[in-house]
């Protein structure tokens, strides 16, 4: 009996093998057909020959299997045939981890991004003053922080709030950089201004709301200032990828990702934090990723334990703002950490098991 059976799976792994073969000279023949649409300017998916092909495969079936199963295979093998001759087809992203198949590390001077070890990007939602953006530097190098972040051009929602003060801002920021020893974010909305960026800062920003603004990612992609571009309110991972791809295209490659959370239908959060957003980015692109834990939540009690989650999924870094005193801050005032909050939140982070991660 039991010999039986082992002649019956040997005869199986025998078909097993003929079938693998047939698969992939039927992979070898779709190629071929691809590249012959292709220079004729046709397109892969073809359902007219599909159909054909299915009603010649049913007049030839005899089973045992039933009808709608074969034609189930069958479907999934012409589907795997589209996506070989696609494969061909698709250009393949410069960001991809396909084109590109090791990490991407970005040098800012003498720190890096996306080495394995942790970055933070902490500081002010707005510059507002020298004083001010001052007070934050100097607890942001206490705590071993080496880049610094603050908004000098700001797109808010309403026209009437704050808008930044512009470069003067930008300014303020590298004068507190330079007095503490960090690198200096701050975000640039107009292309014409990535030239003011390039002067002042050490990190250009592209902002949640200017993910699309093409032709700020292509400007942004002809400086040679490492880029943090965000992942825009609404944009799929996808519509990040490709974002970032404009920047690359146009001889950048310096990128950093950064998850800011997206607009959901939940209520009890800001945004709400797309978590795997980063182990899918770190997969599919070489780039470093990064999470910005204010913006995604927008409520102070959840900064920590999301800063938690980000690095146990593999987050290169983390970004938060942070304001000697954010009830009178010029925005943001509900989100930003006062520098007590700030420095225990370093400090939980910094505790040998705060978080497992996953490296
Ligand atoms: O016959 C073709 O034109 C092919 O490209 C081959 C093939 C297939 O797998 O058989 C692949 C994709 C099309 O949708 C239809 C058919």
């Amino acid at each position: 009996m039991s010999n039986h059976l082992d002649q019956l799976r040997d005869e199986l792994d025998q078909v097993n093998i003929k079938i693998l073969d047939l698969i992939n000279e039927r992979g070898r023949l779709v190629k071929e057909i691809g590249d012959i649409k292709k220079s004729q300017g046709m397109k892969a998916y073809d359902p007219v020959r599909e159909r054909e092909m299915l009603d010649h495969i049913i007049d030839q079936h005899q089973g045992p299997f039933e009808y709608a199963t074969v034609k189930h295979i069958f479907k999934e093998i012409f589907k795997a045939a589209k996506e070989l001759q696609e494969g061909d087809y698709r250009e393949t992203l410069l960001v991809s981890r396909k084109k590109k198949p090791s990490d991407t590390i970005i040098s800012v001077g003498d720190i890096s991004v996306g080495n394995g070890e942790n970055q933070f990007i902490m500081g002010p939602c707005s510059v507002e003053s020298q004083e001010q953006v001052n007070t934050v530097a100097k607890a942001v190098k206490q705590q071993g922080v080496n880049i610094l972040r603050g908004g000098a051009f700001k797109p808010r929602t309403s026209p009437y709030d704050f808008q930044g003060l512009g470069e003067e801002g930008l300014k303020m920021l590298r004068h507190a950089g330079d007095q503490y020893g960090l690198k200096v974010v701050s975000e640039i909305t107009n292309p014409k201004d990535i030239e003011l960026g390039t002067k002042h800062l050490d990190i250009i920003q592209i902002g949640a709301r200017n993910m699309q603004n093409f032709d700020l990612l292509k400007e942004a992609g002809k400086s040679n200032k490492p880029i943090l571009l965000k992942r825009g309110l609404a944009a799929t991972i996808n519509e990040f990828m490709n974002a970032a791809e404009y920047v690359v295209t146009q001889g950048n490659s310096n990128l950093i990702l950064c998850e800011r959370g997206i607009r959901t239908y939940e209520t009890a959060t800001r945004n709400t934090l797309d978590i795997t957003a980063v182990p899918i980015l770190k997969q599919e692109t070489h780039l470093p990723v990064m999470v910005d834990v204010t913006h995604s939540t927008g409520r102070r009690d959840l900064l920590l334990p999301a800063a938690k989650a980000a690095i146990a999924v593999g987050a290169d870094g983390i970004m938060a703002e942070v304001h000697p005193d954010p009830a009178v801050a010029l925005s943001d005032s509900q989100q930003q950490m006062d520098i007590p909050t700030f420095e225990h939140f370093m400090e939980q982070l910094k505790q040998p098991h705060a978080v497992v991660n996953n490296g």
